[in-house]
Parts: structure tokens; sequence; C-alpha cells
């Protein structure tokens, strides 16, 4: 990946500035309580950095999509709370984005204490690149850093116009970004092969971009999940009631033409666990096909155990693996084998691993095999188009003289 022109925040003079850190704390919600705070710790490396340095952190999230508007239910109250508890630093959350003592608060902060801002989607500005918006939140600071790499993929005011206000020696990456440029550039150089990307997840329609450009790039591309029923309903065979998207059928075909010109490898299942209904709460309400064709009625949501072994060998063989998109309907115990056999696979494998956010890297969790996966991108979004583009709007900002537009 080229990363000429950008800079990173240990190249920065930080004492005594005030510096704006985006991050995405864009964390699962259960009421106010914090399901998964991954993306809080993984930001806090950049902001203790920034501490140590003797800069002023203003940190600032989005949280959710509340469109535009404040609403109770998406504050950054719990977040403010967990980071405190997880840093020791004492979170000071002003009450609204416009609050007019937040510059007074910025200004009076003493050692110890960081600012958080309220939702930045609480204003309709973030989401519409709006440029006055932008210029208000860059005027809180002198240095702009980004660490929110999860939101990279959005033109958003505080992702991608309020960057332009800042230049040489006053805008870099964070921590957490640069990691997850080394890894998931590292997909998208040289990968030593094969290299194997194993997709899965409900919607071809989502990753049609993504798959399209992994298919010059990889050895061979394992596919799972609803996903694989358009590409078996592409070849001919009878998936019941599975989901297949009819509207996907001519890519899928296109994809599966791509690969064969090119000698790549396209595996898909060759049995799968079925069940008349989503809602199927007994072993007895499962079975498992003998081949690939899936009866009228009934409908494909978890990969069969002969796909189980044929992915997993197709993954222990890898050099490089990147992992998006769960093989099943994995948030049901009944339908999740297949997924937590991948995931342990790719744990187990010898070869440089990553997994590319989402629902992929709660299953790692889950498998408990994070600690044994080389990376875990905290983007979903953002690490599909990082890979399919090669860049992402949030980087391109990063970078000096950039043309913003
Ligand atoms: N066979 C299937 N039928 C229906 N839904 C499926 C199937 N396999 C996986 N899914 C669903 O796909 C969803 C995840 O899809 P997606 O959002 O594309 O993945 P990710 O979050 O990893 O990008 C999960 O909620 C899962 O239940
Ligand atoms: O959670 C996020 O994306 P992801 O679910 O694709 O990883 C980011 O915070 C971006 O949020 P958005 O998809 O509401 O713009």
């Amino acid at each position: 990946m080229d990363i000429t022109g950008i800079s990173f925040v240990d190249d920065l003079k930080l004492k005594g500035k005030k510096v704006f850190i985006r991050v995405d704390f864009n964390v699962p919600l259960n009421g106010s309580e914090i399901t998964d705070d991954a993306r809080i710790r993984a930001a806090i490396p950049t902001i203790e950095y920034v501490v140590e340095q003797g800069g002023i952190p203003i940190i600032a999230s989005h949280l959710g999509r509340p469109k535009g508007t404040p609403n109770p239910k998406y504050s950054m109250e719990p977040v403010a709370l967990r980071l405190a508890k997880l840093t020791g630093y004492e979170v000071i959350l002003p009450e609204s984005l416009h609050d007019p003592v937040i510059p007074t608060l910025i200004a009076d902060i003493k050692p110890d204490q960081v600012v958080l801002l309220e939702n930045l989607r609480f204003h309709p500005g973030e989401e519409k690149g709006d440029p006055e918006f932008a210029k208000s939140l860059a005027d809180l600071a002198d240095i702009y850093i980004s660490d929110a790499f999860g939101a990279m993929h959005r033109k958003h005011a505080s992702v991608y116009q309020m960057v332009q206000h800042f230049g040489r020696g006053t805008k870099a990456a964070g921590l957490l970004v640069r990691d997850e440029i080394r890894a998931l550039g590292g997909l998208l150089g040289q990968p030593a092969k094969p290299f194997v990307a194993v997709m899965g997840g409900a919607k071809v329609s989502d990753k049609i971009g993504v798959l399209t450009s992994l298919i010059e790039k990889v050895d061979k591309v394992v596919i799972g999940g609803a996903m694989a029923y358009t590409f078996l309903a592409a070849q001919g065979h009878n998936m019941g009631a599975s989901r297949v998207e009819e509207d996907q059928i001519d890519t899928a075909l296109k994809i599966l033409q791509r690969a064969a010109k090119l000698g790549k490898e396209i595996v898909l299942p060759v049995d799968h666990r079925i069940a008349r209904s989503f809602d199927a709460k007994r072993e007895e309400d499962v079975q498992v096909t003998s081949d690939i064709a899936i009866s009228e009625g009934w409908m494909g949501l978890d990969i069969g155990p002969k796909s189980v072994e044929l992915f997993v060998s197709e993954i222990a063989e890898a050099k490089t693996i990147f992992w998006n998109g769960p093989m099943g309907v994995f948030e049901s115990e009944l339908f999740s084998k297949g997924t937590m056999a991948v995931a342990h696979a790719i744990a187990d494998a010898k070869g440089f691993t990553v997994i590319g956010g989402g629902d992929s890297a709660s299953a790692a969790k889950v498998a408990g095999v994070e600690k044994k996966v080389d990376h875990i991108s905290t983007g979903g979004g953002a690490s599909l188009e990082l890979i399919e583009n090669g860049t992402l709007p949030g980087i391109e900002a990063l970078r000096l003289n950039h043309p913003f537009s």
C-alpha cells in the first residue's frame, strides 16, 4: 500500500498542542451496556501516546446511526465511562456538540483529563460532509489524528472534510490505523502464497466488489454462508428455500468465469446443514444433505461436515488468509459449527492470518481464538473497501497535498 505523504502520530510534535483524535467508538450496545469494547481498547494506545507526549486530547467519534439529531439512546456517556475505567483518565463529556464551554474546557484541561465530544452524528453535517461543521471541529484543535479505521471508508466531515484544515506536521494517522494499514496493506502487496480468502455472510450484493477484486489477488476463494447459495444456484444446483439473490446470479457467474480464466479456484460447499426455517430450535429440526442439492422447502443455514473438512484443509494449506463473513447463521448454536470450525482452522494455520471485522471478529471471540490470529481488523466495511480499492477516503485525506473534493 502506498503511504507516501502520510505521517504517523509519532512523527509529530504534540507538546502543549490541542490534538483532535477521531476514533471509531461505534461499539455494540444493549441499552446503555457496551457488549464489546474492543474498539475502545484498540484506540487507547494512541490516546495514551498523545497524553504522554504532553498533548491535549479532544476525542471524537460517532455511535450508531442517530440520523443527525441528538438522541439519548446514542449518547457517548457509556463510552465515556468505559474509557475512564480502561485508562484511569477523567473523561469530560460536554453536554452537546455545540456546548459553548468546550473551548474553555479544553483550555483549562488538567493532566490526566481528556475531553470526549458527544456523538458526531448528532449533527446532520457529519454524514453530509458539511464543510462548515468540519471547520467548526477543526477550529477546536491544532493537530488532527485519525485513528478511526472502522469509519475511514466514509467521506464524513470528521473523517474527510475536516482534515483539509491541517497541513504538514499537523495531521497524521494514529497507531491503530498504522496497524490496520500494515496488516491489510500486507495482503495487497506481495502476500505469501497460496493466498486464500474465506468469504461468507449473507449478502453477495454487499461483497461483490471485494470478491471481484480479490479474485485477481488470491489463489483461492472459499465461499460459505448464504453467499455460497447464489454461486451454487449460478452453477445450476437446486438450493430449495435457501437465500439466493436472483439478481446477483449473473454477477456470480461472471466471477466464476473470471476465476476459471485466471486459473483460480472457487471452493464452494459440498453439503449443508438445513432446516425448514430460520427458527429451528432443536437438533431434530436440522438435517445434513448428502450432497450439494437442497430439497424444496428446506434452507441451507450452515455448511455441512464434508464442507467443513474441505474448508479446513484449504485453510491449513494457505500461507496467507483473509476471512470475512460467517459460514452460517452462527448466532444460533445449531448453525455455528461451520463458522467455529473455520475460526479454529484459521487460528491453527501457520500462515499470516487476517480477519476482516464484523461478524467474523465476534465469531473469533466466541471461538476464543482472537489471540491466535495475526490481525483482527476493527473495521468491517472499511477493511473490505481497503482491499477492494487499495485505499480509503480517510487515508487519502491524511496525505500531504491531497486535493479535497
Ligand atoms: N446460510 C445462511 N442463511 C441466512 N443467513 C446467513 C447464512 N449464513 C450466514 N448468514 C447471516 O449472515 C449474517 C452476516 O452477514 P454479513 O453482514 O455479510 O457478515 P459480516 O458482518 O461478517 O460482514 C449473519 O447474521 C448470519 O446469520
Ligand atoms: O461500525 C462501522 O462499520 P462496520 O460495521 O462495517 O465495521 C463503522 O463505525 C462505520 O459505521 P457506519 O456503517 O454506520 O458508517
